[in-house]
């Protein structure tokens, strides 16, 4: 472990959805989940949604392995905003147009769709009890849980699981009050992320999201492909929907191998240096 040298970062988003990106394929870094914490904490440290880590591939088949902490220190298996970030710095870097980047979730393809818009195949929707997880079997196109005004959600892994809850209007929803709960459910034993969804046509969805170990975020990419998975699963949307998020608008389909399409913009903030003390 080397928590003496001074990390270089940046500090991007998706629609508001902000990573602290550490690229250790040359430095071989250790973290622990106190410096994850560190690093993320708004006042303190960087300040982050999720803390995305770009390490030397694992396999024959892509440019770099992806890891993706939350704020609280907890490990996840897939970021859709986060993906497209590092997808437009690998591109960057060499040029090319596509990019395979390896993460837990499996190989992610990722290709530019003009000034700094990434598409990216977030891997197929696994609908299975088992794959969510959940604690014991049930029906995932009705979970039959809730709390306070939300009720039998759809759940959905994107590779990091997800509950949907369909509501008359998001607005009307306190999501700091039931959001916590619904991802502690005792039905959930790995959490989940919390989505609440209004139908605002057959190809439009708006979208809040609760986020496993961070709470609510302006965005979340997983969510969104989640969330129209969830819809087209009940007969309320196409297989394709802009989702608007409260930072802005993604784009997803869900193809007919089951992979999910997600398209979205990307932005870059600033680049730094991480202080030492931060990785303690
Ligand atoms: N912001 C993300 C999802 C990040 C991980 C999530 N909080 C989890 O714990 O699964 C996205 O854009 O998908």
């Amino acid at each position: 472990m080397n928590t003496a040298i001074a990390h270089e970062f940046v500090k991007m988003h998706g629609l508001g959805n902000d990573f602290v990106v550490l690229d250790i394929r040359r430095s071989g870094l250790t973290l622990t989940a106190d410096a994850v914490r560190a690093i993320a904490d708004r006042r303190r440290g960087v300040g982050c949604d999720q803390l995305i880590v770009v390490e030397p591939p694992r396999g024959d088949n892509s440019t770099a392995w992806m890891t993706i902490y939350n704020p609280d220190g907890s490990e996840s298996g897939a970021c859709g905003n986060a993906t497209r970030c590092v997808a437009w710095l690998l591109m960057g870097e060499t040029g090319a147009d596509r990019v395979v980047i390896e993460t837990r979730a499996g190989l992610l393809k990722a290709e530019t769709r003009g000034d700094r818009m990434v598409a990216v195949d977030m891997g197929p929707a696994r609908l299975d009890w088992r794959d969510i997880p959940l604690a014991e079997a049930r029906d995932t196109l009705h979970l039959g849980i809730g709390l306070g005004p939300l009720s039998d959600p759809v759940g959905v892994s994107m590779g990091n699981p997800h509950a949907v809850f369909f509501v008359p209007d998001v607005a009307d929803v306190n999501l700091s009050s039931v959001g916590s709960g619904l991802e502690h459910h005792p039905l959930f034993p790995e959490r989940a992320n919390i989505e609440i969804v209004q139908v605002l046509g057959p190809e439009k969805l708006r979208m809040r999201v609760w986020e496993r170990g961070a709470g609510i975020t302006q965005a979340c990419g997983t969510g969104a492909c989640a969330s129209l998975v969830a819809a087209a699963r009940r007969g309320l949307t196409t297989r394709k929907a802009e989702v608007v998020l409260d930072g802005g608008s993604l784009f997803i389909e869900w193809l007919a191998d089951d992979h999910v399409l997600m398209t979205g913009p990307v932005a870059l903030a600033f680049r730094g240096t991480l202080d030492p003390s931060l990785m303690a």
